[in-house]
């Protein structure tokens, strides 16, 4: 099942460095390129995270090499250092997934400056951060390369109560293809991927905290489902795949058609009052605050 679509052994050799694979879809992409040969890199902030994921691959593909970087990329400087520490100890990588973010619901008029910068700043910073260490070893040393963002949907749509989030997103898509135009005479290509909703903890905590029924979603939804894990490694598997030299630019939809169907998420939460907002507030950083002490 798992390598259906894709050959054995089609990334051995190669080297992917993926933000946020700790957890989540960074994990499955990650788990997806290990399982085709690949060796990865997870970078995210906490290092037990990062252990248990390494862990895992390893106990499922024994001969596979993970190594994990406890980095925060809104930290310029821990990135590059990182980045250095990848190309001194293995020589490099030949991909990069930009997948790492935060992001929560807010009215975008109660939203604190320390909480627009929580967000703009390991969305869109960090990505060009760790983009631009990695780009310029790969221009250094004339390496080609190919680098995949995880952006969302919203990029076409813009999004209610997640604004420093769109707006974040927004510009990691212009930064696709710009750098798709810049960088493609290095051999360097750049493309992202928007999904919709593809469940996980991180997100569901942040973006639903007060609801768990997906009912009305999967119903909206013109393949009448949500994203699943593989949906999302398979795409990412395949833009990566260096056969594909021409691919450079593209942000390509993963979401069964939802947002040509039914436009921007969140339009529920124009019904919610002061206190609904107070709830939600209270249980995200209830989770974040039990995610950082775990
Ligand atoms: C379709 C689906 C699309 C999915 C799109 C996604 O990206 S889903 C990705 C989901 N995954 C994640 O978000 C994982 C990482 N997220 C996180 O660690 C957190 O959520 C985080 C973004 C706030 C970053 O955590 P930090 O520990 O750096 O930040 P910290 O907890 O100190 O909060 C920073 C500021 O944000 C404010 N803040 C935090 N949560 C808030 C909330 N619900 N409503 C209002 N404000 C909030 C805090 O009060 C603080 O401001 P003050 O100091 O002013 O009080
Ligand atoms: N799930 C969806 O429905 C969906 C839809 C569209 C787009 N996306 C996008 O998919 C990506 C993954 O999201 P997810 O749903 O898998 O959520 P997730 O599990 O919360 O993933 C976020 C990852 O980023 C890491 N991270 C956050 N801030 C970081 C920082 N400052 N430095 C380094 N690492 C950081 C987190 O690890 P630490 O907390 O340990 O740092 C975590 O591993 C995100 O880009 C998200 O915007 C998700």
């Amino acid at each position: 099942m798992q390598n259906q679509i894709f050959s054995d052994n089609l990334f051995q050799g190669q080297r992917v460095l993926v933000t946020g694979g700790g957890t989540g879809l960074g994990l499955a992409m990650a788990e997806k390129l290990v399982s085709l040969g690949a060796q990865v890199h997870l970078c995210g902030r906490r290092q037990h995270v990062l252990e248990k994921a390494a862990a895992n691959l390893q106990a499922s593909f024994p001969d596979s090499r993970v190594f994990v970087h406890s980095v925060d990329i809104r930290n310029s400087d821990k990135v590059d250092q990182m980045v250095q520490q990848i190309w001194d100890e293995h020589g490099g990588v030949d991909a990069l997934i930009n997948n790492a973010a935060g992001n929560f619901i807010c009215p975008t008029e109660d939203i604190s400056i320390n909480g627009f910068k929580a967000i703009t700043e390991t969305v869109l910073n960090g990505t060009f951060y760790v983009t631009q260490a990695v780009g310029k070893r790969w221009i250094a040393t004339q390496h080609p390369g190919s680098v995949v963002s995880i952006v969302v949907t919203w990029v076409w749509t813009g999004s209610p109560f997640v604004v420093p989030s769109a707006m974040s997103k927004s510009a990691v898509d212009t930064m696709t293809k710009s750098l798709a135009i810049e960088w493609g005479r290095h051999g360097i290509r750049f493309n992202a991927i928007a999904p919709g909703v593809i469940p996980t903890e991180g997100a569901s905590a942040r973006l639903r905290p007060t609801e768990s029924n997906t009912d009305a979603l999967v119903s909206q939804n013109p393949m009448q489902r949500l994203g699943q894990f593989s949906d999302i490694a398979n795409l990412a598997t395949f833009l990566l795949c260096p056969e594909n030299s021409w691919l450079n630019g593209q942000t390509i939809a993963l979401d069964g058609g939802d947002w040509l169907a039914n436009g921007a998420y969140f339009k529920q939460y124009f019904e919610w009052d002061k206190n609904d907002w107070q709830v939600a507030r209270e249980r995200i950083q209830a989770r974040t605050a039990s995610v950082a002490q775990s």
